[in-house]
């Protein structure tokens, strides 16, 4: 072996022996930094980023949020991994989200993002920005302000609530049987706001009806769209070419809802050349086009977008929120004692006053003397803040900016604001964050505080805010106070209530009761 041959060997081995010892160290880091991170919240893994937090705590996701907010602060940027495009703040500072909502809610639109993400909703309210967002609000604020509409829905509810919810109720007392009551109120709630859009009951509240096929369809587009979420673009893209997985049931879905929309709106086109009248929604929409002249009518994939929309919007927020706000109320006595105190005084009014009711039949009362109840208004407001139906929403960058915060944005990134979280931050609400407390709701005075009502957000607050509140709260109100004044609700022991990780706060399980009738 010659000398040169010799130190060619000496060096191949030399550079092995440093690649292997640099390979230990790397590892002896990676370990080391796993170790003292593995129990942390949040972890910033290289190349990945938070991914790899998000997929341990997917089953979680908005306690998880609550615990960063919390533990470790109100806003966070998440990039996730690099071949992604996930550029995304998640803020809960109620100072953002003032900020986002309202005072430069011009710079923060929704954003082409969210408009693909949201595609089954087509071009609707929701989905829409600037100009076209301005022109369907107009719209949508004007019908759903109108009398005619409001008294049409209040009427619509309170019917349904007697000759649907609460003969289901009366049934499920009678037999004994164990109702899953997340299912009756999203059950309740789309025969309301179905009627109210579309002027059809679609009955799903009676007991002999199958699974509906629009609601279900409904449902598989909520789980798509929440993966659309959570999931890199480019695997969802993926997902939807191959028509796999969630996205072949958003896709299945699409083609159930447009069917079913488009049918339904040529039937209510018939009506109209008729002569037949409706006060529902979509009969209004097209009522004011007639108005207007042909030349302005809506197309028949405005109204489907339409219709879509306001069934999206008000089904499932309204039917969980009642199921929440009747988990809380049954599991709290000293809270359910003051509203149906509340409850009493307004029946024993309503008789003093002259009004007769069939005594052998379940009390229904109305929308219109519900509204003065201070307690149990809000109770609904604790509810909602401890439960916002739709925890999270989401907004673009337009122009680069500071948030009050000091975190600075850009164009290009996501900001998700998470209402469930600001509903549950410790600093705000104080220590007993956790409890359901009305009490904080009402002022010395005993009406409804002012200062609580500036940080009541699962509605939104600024230009985007809800404009189906009213809507809601008659709903909820008109069913909630006929099923505690007449049913006590055993919550079945053993069940874990727990919120479900989806845009819309379901509960994971269900929740399994039985009912009494109540003897007054
Ligand atoms: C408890 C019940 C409800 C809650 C908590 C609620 C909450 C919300 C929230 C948080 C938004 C804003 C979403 C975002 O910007 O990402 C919203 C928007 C909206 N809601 Fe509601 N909602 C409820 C019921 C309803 C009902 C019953 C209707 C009407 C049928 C309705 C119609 C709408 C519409 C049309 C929008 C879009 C507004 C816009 O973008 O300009 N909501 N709602």
């Amino acid at each position: 072996m010659g000398f040169h041959t010799t130190l060619t060997f000496f060096k191949s081995d030399f550079i092995d022996v440093w690649l292997e010892l640099c390979l230990a160290l790397i590892c002896l880091l990676f370990v080391t930094w796993y170790q003292k991170n593995k129990n942390q919240i949040l972890m910033y893994w290289p190349i990945l980023d938070v991914y790899p937090s998000i997929l341990a705590n997917v089953h979680r996701v908005h306690h998880w949020i609550v615990d960063i907010a919390n533990k470790i602060n109100c806003t966070i940027e998440a990039r996730g991994p690099v071949f992604a495009r996930m550029d995304v703040i998640l803020t809960s500072d109620p100072r953002n989200v003032e900020y986002i909502l309202k005072s430069n809610f011009a710079n923060f639109p929704k954003g082409p993002d969210l408009k693909e993400a949201l595609d089954l909703l087509g071009d609707d309210i929701f989905t829409l920005d600037d100009d076209e967002w301005r022109a369907h609000k107009k719209i949508a604020h004007i019908v759903l302000a109108s009398k005619e509409f409001r008294s049409f829905t209040a009427s619509v509810s309170r019917k349904l609530v007697g000759d649907g919810l609460l003969s289901l109720m009366l049934q499920a007392a009678k037999h004994g049987n164990v109702l899953d009551l997340e299912d009756v109120f999203m059950r309740f709630a789309f025969d309301s706001v179905y009627t109210a859009v579309l002027g059809r009951n679609p009955n799903s509240l009676s007991l002999s009806s199958a699974a509906n096929e629009i609601a279900k369809a409904i449902d598989d587009g909520t789980e798509g769209v929440f993966h659309r979420h959570i999931m890199p673009r480019k695997l969802w893209k993926l997902l939807g070419w191959l028509g796999v997985g969630s996205e072949g049931r958003l896709a299945r879905a699409r083609k159930i809802i447009d069917r079913h929309l488009l049918e339904h709106i040529s039937l209510k086109r018939e009506d109209l050349r008729k002569g037949v009248q409706g006060s529902d929604l979509i009969a209004m929409y097209m009522s004011s086009q007639a108005q207007n002249g042909e030349s302005k009518a809506y197309s028949d994939l405005f109204l489907r977008d339409t219709a879509l929309g306001f069934l999206f919007a008000g089904r499932d927020s309204t039917g969980t929120s009642l199921t929440w706000f009747l988990w809380l109320v049954s599991t709290t006595p000293r809270v359910e004692e003051k509203i149906l105190d509340e409850l009493m005084q307004l029946k024993k009014k309503k008789e003093a006053e002259g009004v007769v009711r069939d005594q052998k039949q379940p009390w229904v009362f109305d929308s219109e003397d519900l509204k003065d109840l201070v307690y149990f208004h809000a109770a609904m407001c604790e509810s909602l803040r401890l439960n916002p139906p739709l925890p999270l929403t989401r907004r673009g960058v337009i122009k680069e900016d500071v948030l009050p915060d000091g975190t600075a944005v850009k164009p290009g990134m996501k900001i998700i604001i998470s209402m469930y979280a600001l509903g549950r931050l410790e600093w705000l609400w104080g220590k007993d964050y956790l409890e359901f407390k009305p009490e904080r709701w009402i002022d010395q005075d005993g009406k409804i505080s002012q200062e609580a009502m500036s940080k009541f957000f699962p509605f939104t607050i600024g230009p985007r805010a809800c404009p189906g509140r009213n809507m809601a709260f008659t709903q909820m109100k008109l069913a909630a106070a006929a099923v505690l004044f007449n049913f006590r609700i055993e919550v079945l022991e053993g069940q874990i209530v727990f919120p479900m990780s989806s845009i819309v706060l379901h509960m994971k399980n269900g929740l399994k009761v039985k009912i009494r009738e109540r003897v007054w």
